[in-house]
């Protein structure tokens, strides 16, 4: 007999679920109330018996700090209940263990585990629970899963999908009756929300592969538009923190993303999760850190935008040989000569009597060799001093030594980061690719190598981050995954997609990163699920991607729309607009190739209720936003305006970089505008 056959059952068993949640929930809150209780009682008699003996004050210390733990932990699962009375699951398969004379255990499964205490039985079991795993990865039938103690096997004889809002039942569906995935069809038609949603009813099998890697170090996802890399890398650190939380918590890892907005629409999926937040950072952050924030320079941002509006061959050459793999080369031969020639040792008269001889002090610059150069200086001060010491039979005083060791600095021609820097292009006979822009800023591509050379000299401070997520990977040239590595020499999950750089002439493959970080297993993403497949048509004849594969699901074909002039693109654009604010969606993005001409459009609709969205902004916002292509990188509209495609305006490799960019956000309407003449890049 199968347990709760009929709809019907499911529906009554549903509530009956929601009660005892209720029910356990409002049990915890009277336990609560009689943890503060105790703790205020605790606290009253404390206040007036104030000459009471150390050891019972030392008794009841602990004992309140004990009742503090428990509340606190009784409040943490409070919480997880309240979280889960709307949606207490998502999906259930029926497992029978293999060679056991088991019944068949019904396993439904949620956002987090609700463990019945009176009848001992796991109501809901999580989604990353060992268990779980079998409702991604199989179809009825043979069936197996990781448990703790090895591989159990064994059957599924029944799969069901819910869909259930605010405690109600909207449908259920039978897994074996349905042809394609009738609910993934109907999440990727629902409207985009203002921050990215959470996935758990419906991740595909190559994801869960990826979400559940605990073996790989260096994770390397390369996906394609739309594939779910970021909201799959995010469920992934959920996995983890769930998987080993004895031995990391959200505090342990950093993500770096590409900018602030970004950041905040990504924000609310770990805490949907029943995750806190993680810290988050970017990769600009980082290297001005590393640089002790002394220098000004142009930023990522500024970077791209010079390169599409004025873009000399001088600035592309510096980049791109900024980028290459025989620049790290170069850098690392330059450190082993800064090693063998920038300790210029001398002899130092200590006292009347007593000199240091040079090459005494020479020998000790190498024999510290495992610190890096400038740490060396008080290690050799005290390893000189006590030889002396051993050899003379005197004693320093601390003027004498600190005397030592400032000339020992002095000796050394490599202590300003900047004037290493410049001597390395001298070295290399190729001054000419460095350049300090007005006003004393660093070009971008400067940041990284500085701080590589910085760290090959000072060393970095430690860092307790035991999880390093990098998303937009295809941005970052290999310089800068050689400072992280030195920087987080611990596990990484690194995703992006080669095909949508905004940064051409500076940026990484999967095999690049590899290469840069000495390890990693790539895997790779190839459905694409954010657009309709006539979207992802139009997209992939501005950039073929042979790897992508669109997830069945149909919609209006995307129009390009040809006007006579300037203004009266713009009144289409108003109409396009009003159009849009008719209909049911909730998104709308307006996407320029420059931040400038982005500004320019939104002062030009003059339509209020439009979110101009800048490289300095900090929040996403839902309804209609004008932005760059550069900022829209990550984000995801019901609908995509892309204005001024002419060929004026689109003529190059970068445009067509931003062009795909843009095209690959548009989830369900995609309209391209321009005044006389279409871009090449449209045929
Ligand atoms: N298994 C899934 N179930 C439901 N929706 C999914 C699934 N996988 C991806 N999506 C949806 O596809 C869209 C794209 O996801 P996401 O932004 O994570 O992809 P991405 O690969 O990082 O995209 P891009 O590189 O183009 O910015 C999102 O709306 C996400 O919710």
């Amino acid at each position: 007999m199968v347990f709760n056959q009929t709809e019907k059952q499911e529906i009554s068993y549903l509530q009956q679920i929601i009660n005892r949640l209720k029910q356990v929930i409002s049990h915890t809150d009277v336990s609560v109330k009689d943890h503060v209780d105790t703790l205020a009682e605790y606290k009253d008699y404390l206040w007036s018996n104030k000459d009471i003996d150390p050891h019972e004050i030392r008794s009841m210390r602990e004992s309140i700090l004990n009742h503090f733990a428990i509340g606190e932990s009784v409040i943490d699962k409070r919480q997880r209940l309240a979280k889960i009375v709307d949606i207490p699951y998502f999906g259930r398969i029926d497992f029978q263990q293999k060679n056991e004379d088991r019944s068949i255990i019904p396993v439904y499964i949620g956002i987090h585990t609700f463990h019945d205490t009176e009848s001992r039985t796991t109501l809901i079991y999580d989604w990353r629970a060992p268990i779980s795993s079998m409702f991604y990865d199989y179809e009825l039938g043979e069936a197996s899963y990781q448990s703790p103690s090895g591989e159990i096997t064994g059957k599924i004889s029944l799969k069901r999908q819910y869909r259930i809002r605010a405690g109600k039942m909207e449908f259920m569906i039978e897994s074996a009756l349905t042809v394609h995935d009738e609910i993934l069809q109907k999440e990727l038609s629902i409207n985009a929300d203002d921050k990215m949603k959470n996935i758990v009813a419906t991740i595909q099998r190559e994801q869960n592969r990826i979400i559940r890697n605990e073996e790989a170090r260096t994770l390397i996802i390369q996906g394609v538009a739309g594939s779910g890399k970021t909201s799959i890398a995010l469920h992934r650190i959920a996995y983890l923190l769930y998987a080993f939380q004895d031995s990391i918590s959200s505090k342990d890892i950093l993500i770096i993303s590409p900018n602030k907005v970004f950041a905040d629409y990504i924000s609310n999926i770990l805490p949907e999760l029943g995750e806190e937040t993680v810290p988050e950072t970017s990769m600009e952050q980082i290297l001005f850190e590393v640089l002790n924030h002394k220098y000004k320079y142009l930023s990522f941002f500024e970077q791209v935008n010079e390169l599409l509006t004025k873009p000399t061959p001088d600035f592309i050459k510096r980049i791109e040989y900024k980028s290459s793999f025989d620049f790290i080369a170069s850098l690392d031969r330059f450190i082993l000569h800064i090693e063998n020639h920038y300790f210029r040792a001398e002899d130092v008269k200590l006292t009347k009597h007593i000199t240091v001889p040079a090459e005494f002090i020479e020998e000790q610059f190498h024999r510290f060799n495992r610190y890096p150069m400038r740490q060396r200086f008080e290690a050799m001060t005290d390893y000189i001093l006590d030889m002396m010491k051993v050899q003379y039979t005197f004693t320093v005083t601390t003027a004498e030594r600190n005397f030592l060791k400032k000339e020992i600095k002095r000796m050394f021609a490599g202590n300003n980061d900047l004037q290493v820097y410049k001597d390395f292009f001298a070295w290399m006979d190729k001054p000419e690719l460095f350049k300090m822009r007005k006003s004393h800023t660093l070009e971008y591509a400067d940041l990284a190598p500085l701080a590589y050379l910085h760290i090959a000299l000072e060393g970095s401070t430690k860092n307790c981050v035991k999880h390093l997520l990098i998303d937009e990977m295809q941005d970052y040239p290999p310089i800068q995954y050689k400072v992280m590595q030195k920087l987080f020499p611990c596990r990484k999950t690194v995703l992006g997609d080669a095909s949508q750089s905004v940064n051409p002439y500076g940026s990484s493959t999967a095999d690049m990163i590899q290469k840069a970080l000495v390890t990693g297993e790539v895997m790779k993403l190839c459905k694409s699920y954010r657009s309709t497949c006539e979207i992802t048509d139009f997209a992939q004849k501005i950039r073929t991607n042979t790897d992508l594969e669109p997830v069945a699901r149909h919609g209006e074909k995307p129009k390009v729309l040809q006007y006579n002039n300037e203004k009266e693109e713009l009144s289409a654009i108003k109409e396009l607009i009003a159009t849009y604010q008719a209909s049911a969606y909730k998104s709308l993005g307006i996407i320029c190739k420059t931040e400038l001409q982005a500004r320019e459009m939104a002062d030009k609709l003059q339509i209020p209720d439009i979110h101009f969205l800048s490289s300095q902004s900090t929040a996403f916002v839902q309804g209609i936003i004008i932005t760059s292509a550069h900022m829209a990188k990550g984000l995801e509209f019901d609908e995509v305006i892309i204005p001024q495609v002419d060929g004026k305006n689109y003529h190059s490799e970068i445009d067509r970089s931003m062009l795909y960019v843009a095209t690959t956000r548009a989830m369900h309407r995609l309209t391209l505008t321009y005044t006389k003449n279409k871009t090449f890049l449209l045929y």
